[in-house]
């Protein structure tokens, strides 16, 4: 089955070490930040907001104004002295006699407007009354309003004015420089490793990967030599897809293609070309290939191009997904548009082909795929010398035993275990990293760190104990059951118990090798059934499985008898919405396959369990007692396996306890935390 074993490849991502990816271009000497323009903008408008709000001002005849200051009505007034005009603030009392009916709408701001006449000045003849009727009205003189008129009318010319010529500058690279501010979204976040910028990477630093290189040499000559291709009128490829799981090098053999062919290469991330403001996206692709035209003959590289590169949806969400879309079709439309002898070739990489839109996979766009599958023990070998060599060990160190501790390892664990090597090494003030610092590297990697002082109360430990005896001792009498390497009740990371198989290197499974996983899987919960008599949430990640594997078994694989030979896996990718694709009685039946396989499973392990229920309990106890169990202390116990084990040929063979690809952990609920 392809995909066997989907619980590793997530283990793989999260272990993936951190590396930079396609940055963006961030200009350290940038002199002016964007975010200035921002506040400056919003300044002047809370500014036009404040002051450019006409206070709604009643004007009135002079005489009325001399009627309410004699009768006191007025509060203040302000003289605007440049200006033949003053302005009164009415007490609130006099409103409505002032404003009449109007009174509710200048309530909030009782003014009224008066002009001088040329007679009389305000402030004389406030003067007289002030002294005459003894009234407490405020004068105020104010020359201030003149300059910010004409400031308001001016500044937002002004600021536009420089704004644009920022602007300009900036746009022609001017100090910013290109790829910083906001001008620049739509710029794309390409990384440029020109050809003679900093040591090259050639095939030399790729190791292992062979049948890959081979393919992508074709490419480095189209590169060196188009005329070869050309004369005889073939055409050279635009575009190939490296397909495979993270880690293991799809970015560094696109690197060294340019590195072979001593050409530029850009490299972007799929991610990078989508942002939520809408065309920017599509922007970015322009921009992309602008630039690697100039550069030309030059190499692109595009990670994870599946942020993309998703096939469109057939169901129509109402432009949910435009944006991304829009990118796509900019992709292809760039693809179509620049000529086949142009001097650049995309690479892209992706882990996931299959929800790929199919136009991207059509001819004259990426219509090479490249396989960049998990290394072999070999390769393994050869990628662990291709990173000790800057690593000081000592003759302890033997690559092959390193190589044989890790399958299932991509590229970039092993680059991880052997810098964590280095690491562990230095904390220990050695002069040389040891064989020892390796095997702690690989532990780590795998598992997490050891949590030894995790609290875990005697009843629980025992709980884990039978729970993973269970999973040993069926995998012991299951014929189709992976080869129990070892079993823990060590806390490692989050698992509080796991166990190791050695899986079965097989292209196609048979439905008794399937039924006999599911039954070793729930051979967990079924010990704690029997032996203990309470079930935990210990088997959750079991069960999980399990249920998967029906589900697969049943409605992809044909597997069951009330439905046989029937498929309802779409390869293209496409997930039903609305519809599935069979109808609810069908969905019934499949629901009462899935009950049915796996009760049949479980009571099939109740079974077996029950009947070798003393070898079980022995194993529990060993456990309890040692925290690990080898398949040695299995063949004491249960004396030979049954059939032919491939782990005690392996054992025998090779005397190190091999980890491996398969691990079954098993998730207890923590103990409650001591409040201190
Ligand atoms: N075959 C290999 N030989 C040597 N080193 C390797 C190999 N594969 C991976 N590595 C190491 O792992 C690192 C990460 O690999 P790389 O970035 O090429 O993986 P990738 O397949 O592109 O991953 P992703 O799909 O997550 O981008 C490399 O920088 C290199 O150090
Ligand atoms: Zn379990």
């Amino acid at each position: 089955m392809e995909n066997s074993n989907p619980n590793h490849q997530d283990n793989n991502k999260a272990r993936k070490p951190g590396r930079p990816g396609g940055l963006g271009n961030t200009n350290p000497n940038q002199p002016f930040n964007v975010y200035w323009i921002y506040a400056i903008l919003s300044m002047v408008l809370i500014g036009m907001f404040f002051f450019g709000q006409n206070k709604n001002i009643k004007r009135v005849d002079w005489s009325d104004f001399q009627e309410y200051v004699n009768d006191n009505r007025i509060e203040s007034v302000v003289v605007y002295s440049n200006k033949d005009i003053a302005e009164a603030k009415v007490r609130p009392e006099s409103a409505s006699y002032v404003f009449g009916e109007n009174a509710g709408r200048f309530g909030a701001n009782p003014f009224i407007q008066v002009n001088i006449p040329s007679t009389q000045g305000t402030s004389e003849f406030l003067d007289t009354v002030k002294r005459e009727k003894g009234y407490d009205i405020k004068v105020r003189f104010d020359t201030t309003s003149e300059i910010w008129s004409m400031l308001l009318t001016f500044a937002p010319f002004l600021l536009i004015i420089v704004f644009w010529i920022w602007m300009m500058r900036r746009m022609q690279g001017g100090p910013g420089g290109a790829g910083s501010g906001i001008f620049s979204v739509g710029k794309s976040k390409a990384q440029l490793f020109d050809k003679d910028a900093g040591p090259r990477v050639t095939f030399k630093d790729v190791a292992g990967l062979s049948e890959a290189k081979e393919e992508v040499q074709e490419i480095v000559e189209f590169l060196k030599h188009p005329g070869n291709y050309t004369s005889l009128g073939g055409k050279i490829p635009k575009g190939a897809l490296l397909v495979g799981p993270p880690g293991t090098g799809k970015t560094l053999l696109a690197k060294a293609v340019a590195g072979e062919a001593n050409v530029p290469f850009f490299s972007i991330s799929g991610s990078d070309f989508v942002e939520m403001f809408v065309g920017v996206g599509a922007s970015r692709v322009r921009d992309l290939f602008r630039q690697a035209k100039e550069k030309s003959p030059c190499i692109v590289f595009i990670d994870e191009i599946d942020a993309v590169g998703r096939a469109r949806g057939k169901n129509v969400n109402f432009g949910s997904n435009d944006e991304r879309e829009n990118t796509l079709n900019q992709l292809l439309t760039e693809m179509d548009g620049f000529g086949s002898n142009s001097g650049v070739i995309i690479l892209a990489a992706t882990n996931r082909v299959d929800i790929l839109d199919k136009a991207l996979l059509r001819a004259g766009r990426f219509d090479r795929q490249i396989y960049v599958e998990l290394p072999d023990l070999n390769d393994r070998k050869d990628i662990f010398k291709v990173h000790l060599r800057p690593i000081k060990i000592d003759e302890s160190v033997d690559v092959d035993f390193l190589a044989r501790q890790t399958p299932g390892f991509s590229g970039a664990d092993i680059a991880n275990v052997c810098n964590e090597a280095a690491l562990i090494a230095a904390r220990n003030k050695k002069k040389f990293v040891e064989r020892d610092d390796f095997i702690s590297a690989v532990d780590r990697i795998i598992g997490g760190l050891e949590k030894k002082n995790k609290i875990i109360t005697q009843e629980e430990k025992k709980a884990i104990a039978i729970h993973e005896a269970g999973h040993a001792t069926l995998s012991w009498f299951l014929e189709h059951a992976n080869p129990l390497v070892k079993v823990t009740i060590v806390p490692r990371g989050k698992a509080l118990g796991a166990a190791w198989y050695l899986p079965e290197e097989r292209q196609i499974t048979t439905k008794d090798q399937m039924l006999d996983e599911m039954c070793a899987l729930l051979g967990g919960r079924a010990a704690e059934e029997l032996f203990i008599g309470k079930i935990s949430s210990g088997a959750m990640n079991d069960l999980e499985r399990v249920t998967k594997q029906a589900y697969g078994m049943i409605t992809y694989l044909g597997m069951s008898d009330k439905l046989p030979n029937l498929s309802y896996y779409d390869s293209s990718g496409q997930e039903y919405t609305f519809q599935k694709p069979f109808s609810e009685s069908t969905a019934e039946l499949i629901d009462a396959e899935v009950k049915r396989m796996i009760a049949e499973q479980y009571d099939r392990a109740k079974e077996l369990l029950s009947r070798h229920a003393e070898g079980h309990g022995q194993l529990a106890r060993i456990l309890l007692e040692k925290e690990i169990i080898y398949a040695e202390n299995l063949e004491q116990i249960f004396g030979k396996r049954p059939w032919a084990s491939r782990s005690q040929e392996i054992l025998q063979s090779n005397e190190e306890k091999p980890h491996s690809e398969k691990e079954v952990t098993d998730t207890l609920p923590l103990p409650p935390v001591p409040s201190e």
